[in-house]
């Protein structure tokens, strides 16, 4: 379990993590959210003990990453595939790590078999594509099969096969009981893997809830137009919607489905000409939530609910 508390980080002017508080589970895949710049990697920087906390904390099965008896044991990492020495073979480099917490060949080859290396474990790992070099990290974070798997974009630049194949991989993991905890910046691609998302934008939490209630929630919008929009917008506001306008009079409302619209309008005499349920592309839901995390930031005037 990593448990997240009012964690903040500033690095000089720029505050990349802003209070988050939240807690990634074992037994599911928690995918954690956000565009570039978002305060992804920093986070998971903080978890692993290789970045210090400006504020709250980072814990680890209960305890800060540093003060575990064996951390390599409790906690499997990924932050950059680029970081095997390009001279090195897969093989060397996962004995070289084996040898550091005590174990063997038998390790090594069952991670190389596990992420499909076996037949390239001889090959220079500056010779690998960003695929294979992808795999190598994951079974480096692997080798001390570890309870908590902390992955920084594992799918970034792979083809269809590669990503298919992480997406199982980690859903295997989770399944043995085991904490995933992995970024990406792209919906789409989490939605199909997580049970649970964690979104972040501008360094600040802007959603926490299960995979399936943030798509239900942000799957559609209703288009509802009639001859006076600012008063129908004011009427669906004042009812707790989410109003946007959509050009051509019309508006997007989100946060109300379209019975209490129609009750809505029917009660304050509005006409209407227009009321249909449009879906969204998952990139548009993302884009309106971490959009609103900026908008937070820039005005300071509409406070996110973050639902647990
Ligand atoms: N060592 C550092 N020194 C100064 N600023 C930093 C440092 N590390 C990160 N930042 C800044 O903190 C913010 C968050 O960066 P971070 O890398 O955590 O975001 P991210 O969500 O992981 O994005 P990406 O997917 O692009 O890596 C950015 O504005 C980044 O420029």
């Amino acid at each position: 379990m990593i448990e997240i508390e009012h964690l903040t980080k500033r690095f000089g002017s720029t505050l990349a993590v802003d209070d988050i508080s939240f807690t990634v589970r074992p037994g599911l895949v928690t995918g954690f959210l956000g565009p570039n710049g978002a305060g992804k990697s920093t986070t998971m920087r903080m978890v692993l003990g290789l970045d210090r906390p400006t504020g709250g904390t980072a814990h680890v099965n209960g305890r800060s990453f540093v003060d575990l008896p064996s951390p390599a044991r409790a906690v499997g990492a990924m932050l950059d595939a680029g970081q095997v020495h390009p001279r090195r073979t897969a093989q060397a480099h996962l004995t070289a790590l084996a040898e550091t917490i005590g174990e063997g060949r038998v390790r090594v080859q069952q991670v190389l078999d596990l992420v499909g290396l076996t037949d390239q474990a001889r090959r220079r790992a500056g010779t690998f594509s960003l695929g294979m070099r992808q795999r190598l990290g994951i079974a480096a974070a692997l080798i001390g099969d570890p309870g908590i798997i902390v992955l920084d974009e594992p799918m970034n630049g792979l083809d269809p096969d590669g990503i298919i194949w992480v997406r199982s991989l980690l859903r295997r993991l989770a399944d043995e009981g085991r904490t995933v905890f992995v970024s990406s910046h792209l919906m789409g691609e989490m939605a199909q893997t997580a049970g649970h998302l964690v979104v972040v934008g501008r360094g600040r939490l802007v959603a926490d809830v299960p995979t399936d209630r943030l798509l239900s929630d942000h799957a559609s919008v209703v288009r509802v137009r009639g001859p006076e929009p600012t008063r129908l917008a004011r009427v669906l506001a004042d009812a707790g919607g989410t109003v946007e306008p959509a050009g051509d009079s019309a508006l997007h409302v989100t946060d109300l489905d379209p019975a209490q619209i129609a009750r809505l309008t029917l009660d304050h005499r509005l006409e209407v000409h227009e009321l249909v349920t449009e879906r969204r592309s998952l990139e548009d839901a993302f884009l309106e939530l971490t959009h609103d995390a900026t908008d937070y930031r820039a005005d300071h005037t509409t406070e996110r609910t973050v639902t647990p």
